[in-house]
């Protein structure tokens, strides 16, 4: 099957919305959806009979009931199709899928529907589950994606999920409850920003993350995965002893928080690898406190090509203008930005010429810069 015609089942939902686009342009198929909210042309039996792959990207908790309707609707017909899914858990839907008589694979994106093209450096689970005379196009899918795709068995994913979702997702949301009840009484947000550690900001990063993404997904992460209560019960257990080892207060307290938090989970992850996330958190600190100085530019260059970095760095130099840091980064919509930190001493006027020069001689686009200098004051 060369060019199948795809189905997205979900079409109108932030992952539908981007599989339609990628499919299309990025893999020059024909695409029809359907979504109860906005895609309602096709009956779900016509676009079972209008597709040769069927892809759901519907909300999780409502999957397995979905695709076992489309399994009804099927009725056979779909003997000959590819039926894939991207929920975020994979027993479930997968065995739901199994119940047809299509070539199944569960996939799962480690990523939100991303604002790139691609999901170039972005994880993919893959569950191959039934897999035969549709191996060479999956492939095809796979590369076009340009994913890091990682294989597992269904159940071996919601296991880890149970870790790497279900965890990290539990403690964040368990300090944004904490932050809501005690930082009145500090000063709130932004009278603890001053005080803050890279630690601090790297949770609240994730915390704030969660709490402005779309809530059904982080409450279906916990309910519907089987693994997730285990793995809460095991959470809740330590953070109630270390309270109790607290509230004790005495040596033999503390002797135990050090061996059964600390020490025996070092012995656990090594040294070695101890020490290299030790460094990656230190490497997150150095970035933060660039992100943080007060003088910077950011500039989107528009032109693809050797050289143009250059050009761009040949304009502070003309100025006497000593940079502090360079980074390269993704604007909210996605650009490639190069943020240069200047130095302080550096006088608000002549970073304003600087801005002027990049702009009239067609280097970048100016697309933030620090106050002061972004106005005209
Ligand atoms: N958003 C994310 O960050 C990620 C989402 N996923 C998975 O992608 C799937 C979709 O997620 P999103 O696009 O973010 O959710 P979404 O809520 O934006 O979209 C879901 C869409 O499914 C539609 N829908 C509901 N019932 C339906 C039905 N019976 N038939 C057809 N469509 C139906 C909804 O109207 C909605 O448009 C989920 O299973 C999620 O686990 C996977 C990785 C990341
Ligand atoms: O980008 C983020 O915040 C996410 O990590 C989103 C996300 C949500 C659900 C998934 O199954 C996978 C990724």
């Amino acid at each position: 099957m060369q060019q199948p015609r795809i189905g997205l089942v979900g079409s109108q939902g932030s992952y539908g919305r981007w599989l339609r686009t990628f499919f299309e342009q990025r893999m020059g198929l024909r695409v029809h959806g359907r979504d109860p909210v906005g895609d309602t042309g096709l009956s779900e039996r016509e676009l079972i009979e209008t597709v040769d792959v069927l892809v759901f990207c519907a909300p999780i908790r409502h999957t397995p009931a979905v695709i076992r309707h489309y399994v009804e609707q099927a009725a056979g017909i779909e003997r000959d199709q590819l039926w894939l899914d991207i929920t975020s858990t994979k027993v479930a839907p997968v065995a739901a899928m199994l119940t047809s008589l299509a070539e199944v694979v569960g996939l799962h994106p480690m990523s939100a529907a991303p604002k790139s093209a691609t999901l170039r450096g972005r994880a993919m689970v893959v569950c191959e589950a039934r897999l035969d005379r549709w191996r060479p196009w999956l492939e095809r899918f796979l590369v076009a994606s340009e994913a890091d795709c990682v294989r597992a068995e269904a159940e071996q994913h919601d296991r880890v999920m149970a870790i790497v979702q279900g965890m990290v997702h539990a403690s964040h949301v368990a300090q944004g409850a904490v932050l809501r009840e005690l930082a009145p009484a500090v000063g709130g947000l932004d009278g603890i920003r001053p005080f803050s550690s890279v630690g601090y900001e790297l949770d609240m990063a994730v915390t704030r993350r969660i709490l402005a993404g779309n809530p059904a997904i982080y409450q279906d992460i916990q309910f519907e995965n089987p693994y997730v209560a285990p793995m809460l019960e095991r959470l809740s257990g330590h953070l109630n002893t270390l309270c109790d080892l607290v509230r004790n207060g005495d040596d033999a307290a503390r002797d135990r928080m050090r061996e059964q938090l600390l020490d025996r989970s070092r012995s656990y992850v090594g040294e070695r690898a101890a020490a290299e996330g030790s460094y990656a958190f230190e490497r997150l600190g150095y970035l933060l406190a660039d992100l943080h100085e007060p003088r910077f530019i950011s500039v989107f260059l528009p032109m693809d090509k050797p050289g143009s970095l250059r050009a761009l760095l040949s304009v502070f130099e003309q100025r006497g203008i000593n940079l502090d840091s360079i980074h390269s980064s993704r604007s909210a919509e996605g650009e490639l930005l190069f943020r240069i930190g200047v130095d302080r001493a550096c006088d608000a006027s002549t970073l304003r010429e600087a801005m002027k020069a990049i702009e009239a001689e067609g280097i970048g686009r100016v697309v933030e810069a620090s106050e002061g200098v972004a106005s005209n004051s």
